[in-house]
């Protein structure tokens, strides 16, 4: 995420560094590459120029006699200002109604359907809501038909019309049919067209006057750059909507969009989606990008995530086995599943403070336990639970079987070996025994 900015944000601080203190000069040549770091990474020249005199007014009224190093602090003040410019607080959304409507807008192919899904999945589970999702595209009877698909695949009802051609009907028909049967969150999916044109705003507007929705979110695929911001503009002039959510952030985006549609439209960024799976929706905290955009990581997100996936009933069973000695493949196959739920290993080191330097130029791949788990589904439930039985022929047949190298089998089974000793070691507290272990590993 944002690694270009990152990366040029970095090099400017570090001309500070060896500088016992901040002044007009040293400042000006910091100050000029983060300007060029945020008009490269696609954000207004006006709001990159405004952002860089606000930084540099705090740094030279700074106290000489503060703590921090010149770096440090030119860090804190841009991190202080990334903060504010992506909208300071969260804000959640408004969920007050009953049923509580929201309408989704945006363009065709911004993600507004997977999003709705997404929207959908996570207030049915995090906050326990009765949500039903509306088809309201009537251009398209295969938006309809996706919107289905994606309502099946996380278990929540989808009310679609095909006969009905005023989505201002369907919509009303949606919410009579929400209050009658209990649910009270409704989400209006609306139809996109390629580029902003009058009849699309004439025909999302109606909707919006007839159904007054408790929260009207804005959907912006964030890979396209300045039009992202251009297209909320133009959206926000007709709706005036309460939040913005910026899909595909797990993409190759420059940030531009997420750094400078707060201070176009004055709306704030309620939710980011980072991938096409239903789980890929993140709430946004200005803060916690911020953070992540300077390499400093999110450890508050990455161990929420953490948790949301931690299953303490699992975690018993688990101590159990390590402690009879029985940790085997499978449970070993159920610990990457609970990783991979975490969310692609790209965003989840990108988590992980300074880990983004350190891995740089390093391709890492989405998926990257396709080859262990292939190694895995190649061996039998008895090699599985008592790897010791992998011989030299089994290992060949296991290579075969996964599409990997005997060597590749190998390095597993000694991973897999040494980690089996560590866990037992850590059940009963040899901590020099394997800190050595640690060491060997590496
Ligand atoms: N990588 C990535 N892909 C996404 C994300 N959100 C949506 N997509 C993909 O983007 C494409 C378009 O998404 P849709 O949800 O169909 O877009 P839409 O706005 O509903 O488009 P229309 O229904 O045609 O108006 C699909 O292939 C999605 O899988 C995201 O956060 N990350």
């Amino acid at each position: 995420m944002f690694d270009n900015l990152s990366d040029k944000l970095d090099k400017a601080m570090h001309v500070l560094k060896g500088h016992g203190q901040i002044t007009e000069v040293n400042v000006a040549e910091t100050l000029k590459e983060i300007r060029r770091a945020l008009v490269d990474a696609d954000v207004n020249y006006k709001i990159a120029k405004d952002f860089t005199s606000t930084v540099k007014e705090k740094a030279l009224g700074q106290d000489v006699l503060t703590a921090l190093k010149p770096g440090q602090l030119m860090t804190k003040l841009v991190k202080d200002e990334l903060t504010e410019l992506m909208g300071g607080d969260a804000e959640g959304i408004n969920l007050s109604g009953n049923p509580s409507v929201i309408l989704m807008s945006g363009l065709q192919g911004s993600g507004k359907t997977t999003f709705s899904g997404k929207l959908a999945n996570y207030l049915k589970n995090k906050k326990t809501k009765k949500p039903l999702l509306v088809a309201c595209d009537v251009y398209r009877p295969a938006a309809i038909d996706q919107l289905h698909v994606v309502g099946d695949q996380i278990g929540v009802e989808v009310f679609s019309n095909k006969e009905e051609k005023n989505p201002v009907k369907i919509s009303e028909a949606a919410i009579a049919h929400a209050k009658a049967n209990g649910f009270n969150v409704v989400i209006i999916d609306t139809a996109g067209r390629l580029a902003v044109d009058q009849v699309m705003m004439n025909e999302i507007a109606a909707i919006h006057k007839a159904i007054q929705p408790q929260e009207t979110l804005f959907v912006v695929d964030s890979m396209t750059g300045q039009d992202a911001v251009n297209t909320a503009k133009a959206f926000n002039d007709v709706l005036n909507f309460d939040g913005v959510i910026l899909t595909k952030l797990d993409g190759d985006t420059r940030g531009g969009a997420a750094l400078s549609i707060k201070t176009v439209v004055d709306k704030p960024i309620k939710f980011i989606g980072t991938g096409e799976k239903m789980e890929a929706i993140d709430v946004f905290y200005p803060s916690r990008m911020a953070d992540r955009i300077l390499g400093m990581g999110d450890v508050v997100s990455l161990v929420e995530r953490a948790q949301e996936q931690f299953d303490e009933e699992e975690a018993r069973k688990l101590q159990k086995k390590i402690a009879k000695n029985q940790f085997g493949f499978d449970d070993f196959l159920k610990q990457i599943q609970q990783i991979k739920k975490m969310g692609n290993m790209k965003d989840l080191i990108g988590m992980i403070p300074g880990a983004g330097k350190v891995l740089k130029g390093l391709d890492i791949d989405d998926d990257a336990f396709k080859g262990i788990e292939a190694i895995i589904h190649s061996m039998t439930p008895d090699e599985r639970t008592k790897p010791s039985i992998i011989n030299s022929s089994r290992k060949k047949r296991i290579s075969k079987g996964s599409g990997t190298s005997v060597q590749e089998v190998n390095q597993l089974l000694k991973q897999f070996d040494q980690m089996s000793k560590m866990m037992k070691m850590m059940q009963g507290g040899g901590g020099a025994k394997m800190m050595q272990m640690m060491n060997n590993m590496r």
